[in-house]
């Protein structure tokens, strides 16, 4: 593919990554295969890479095996402050070149990169199996997700270039007007552990692929397949400078990069606590800054399944058990809540707590549906939040740790639980569903609107005019009626929520890359 010559007209449409299906042998032998691959290569040490240059620290961050803690899936060497400034250095330099680059062009290394992804995903996914402790299908989506982020994004890039032809200003006699979106300069780019290629590739590819430079700090306890991806960058040449790998405490880099007069914007996904943190930071202004700082925080949620009398009962119970269990519940947009209504109340908590019962708990690559938690700091807290659930509800499932050499927990589940009460309104990010009941749909609504957040949620109703009640009032950026509220696709379901679930950017949708431009018009006088 010739760099200058990408168009929209000569790509294919857009279409999504299709998931792998595991049932057929070929895929799983495929998959143990590269599970092998990726074990041959504990152990090794990745460099920081600063403007292209591989920098190798005294200290460095173990990455640890969650589902087997003896096992060290790799060493990320560590970023100090030192480094970090090194590294906005390297990414201003980058940015005056790669700003002039067109779209087509910083399109093209995005959709290299995707194709050599998905030559390779099971390579991937064996990563993320091994160091985040995702099963085999839910790793294979998010390397999906991954390829379609850089696929979707290098089509963006080439639309908003092009955003005068499709939607061309007023006309006035006189004059010949046009809109560019001219990048910001430099971001910091701070992904999740827990879709540690995604999130991290999505975050990294649109402020790329929109003219700027970033500087890259992935998450400490998924570093390896953050590396993963920034040396496929390397690979389809991207010129040094553009991507800054570097690791490193988010309290003391992190904090530097925020507070940098020279760091143009910050995008972020993580916690609440840190989203908050980063936008004060942000907003102060630092000596010789001469612009206000843009930080697109996506966040946590508290999200909920509403169901009504008249929902399909099995549907609903499959979808609230693969809502909050998914990943062991360590998703933005997990089902940690049920709202049920009295009618049925009865009937699917026992659909709930025997599929539930189903899940068996144990390691990742021999493809459990329920694996470890990340680490001990999420472990302790999980079951903090257990032993809180007691005092707030009836346990009917689980509540314990679980066997098995890593993070584990028995998927738990919670009923009679007051819509007020902790386990209801705050982010546990574990395996806990908590089950609250509700008189009538109506309350039942009010219940979930009734927490800080506002990311995901489903209503599973069979009632036409209820649906269309549900749709305007259930208060979050991603509404879904009769299916699972996890599993947004690029593309198809632009992710990203309301209130302290954060600035709602629509991750994978047609208003993203403005987040990482500025708009420019230019007026003309004709003679
Ligand atoms: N809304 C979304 O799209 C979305 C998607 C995925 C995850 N999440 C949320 O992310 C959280 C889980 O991820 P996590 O545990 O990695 O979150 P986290 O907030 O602990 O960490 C996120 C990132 O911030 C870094 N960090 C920590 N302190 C920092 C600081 N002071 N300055 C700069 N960076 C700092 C971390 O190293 C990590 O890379 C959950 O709350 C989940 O809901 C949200
Ligand atoms: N986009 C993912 C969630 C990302 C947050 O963890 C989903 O839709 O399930």
């Amino acid at each position: 593919m010739t760099l200058s010559k990408v168009t929209l007209e000569g790509l294919p449409v857009y279409r999504n990554e299709p998931f792998t299906d595991f049932a057929i042998a070929d895929n799983r032998k495929a998959m143990v295969d590269a599970i092998a691959a990726v074990k041959a290569e504990f152990g090794r040490t990745y460099p920081l890479t600063i403007g292209g240059n591989k920098v190798y620290t005294a200290e460095t961050i173990r990455s640890v095996n969650p589902g087997n803690v003896d096992e060290t899936v790799g060493y990320a060497c560590k970023a100090s402050k030192a480094h970090a400034e090194e590294a906005m250095g390297a990414a201003l330099t980058a940015f005056e070149t790669w700003k002039r680059a067109g779209a087509a062009e910083r399109s093209s290394y995005l959709l290299r990169a995707a194709k050599l992804m998905r030559e390779r995903k099971h390579g991937f996914s064996a990563t993320m199996i091994l160091e985040s402790g995702k099963n085999w299908v839910e790793a294979d989506v998010d390397t999906a997700e991954a390829i379609d982020f850089l696929e979707f994004y290098a089509r963006e890039a080439i639309r908003l270039s092009e955003t005068n032809e499709h939607r061309p200003l007023v006309a006035i006699p006189g004059e010949a007007n046009r809109v560019e979106y001219i990048p910001l300069g430099v971001g910091i780019v701070i992904p999740p552990w827990n879709f540690p290629l995604a999130i991290c590739v999505g975050m990294t590819a649109a402020a790329i692929v929109s003219g700027n430079t970033v500087v890259l700090k992935p998450s400490s306890l998924t570093p390896v397949i953050a590396h993963r991806f920034f040396a496929l960058m390397e690979e389809v040449g991207l010129p040094a400078g553009v991507i800054n790998y570097l690791p490193g405490s988010g309290a003391e880099v992190g904090d530097y990069l925020t507070k940098h007069p020279q760091t143009r914007f910050i995008s972020f996904t993580g916690s609440k606590e840190v989203g908050l943190r980063i936008n004060r930071l942000a907003a102060e202004t630092s000596d010789g800054q001469i612009w206000i700082k843009r930080v697109i925080a996506e966040m946590g949620g508290k999200d909920g399944i509403v169901v009504d009398e008249t929902a399909d009962l099995d549907a609903a119970a499959a979808a609230i058990v693969a809502s909050a269990f998914g990943f062991q519940g360590q998703k933005c947009s997990a089902g940690s809540r049920a709202i049920i209504v009295d009618d049925v109340y009865e009937e699917l908590v026992g659909k709930i707590v025997a599929r539930t019962r189903e899940l068996e708990v144990g390691l990742p690559e021999l493809d459990f549906p329920s694996g470890p938690v990340s680490d001990p700091l999420a472990f302790d807290k999980i079951m903090e939040y257990i032993d809180i659930g007691r005092g707030e509800g009836n346990l009917l499932v689980g509540g314990h740790k679980a066997e098995g050499n890593g993070y584990y927990i028995q998927p738990t589940v919670f009923s009679e639980v007051s819509p007020k009460a902790r386990i209801m309104q705050e982010e546990i990010f574990g395996p806990v569903l908590a089950i609250s009941r509700a008189k009538d749909y109506k309350e039942a609504i009010s219940i979930y609107n009734d927490t800080e957040f506002g990311l995901t949620g489903s209503y599973y109703s069979q009632d036409e005019g209820r649906i269309a009640y549900a749709t305007q009032e259930m208060h979050c950026g991603n509404l879904y009626v009769n299916r699972k509220c996890t599993g947004a696709l690029v593309g198809v379901h632009p992710f990203g929520g309301f209130n302290m679930s954060g600035t709602d950017s629509k991750a994978g949708g047609y208003d993203y890359l403005l987040l990482f431009t500025q708009a420019k018009l230019v007026s003309r006088k004709l003679k």
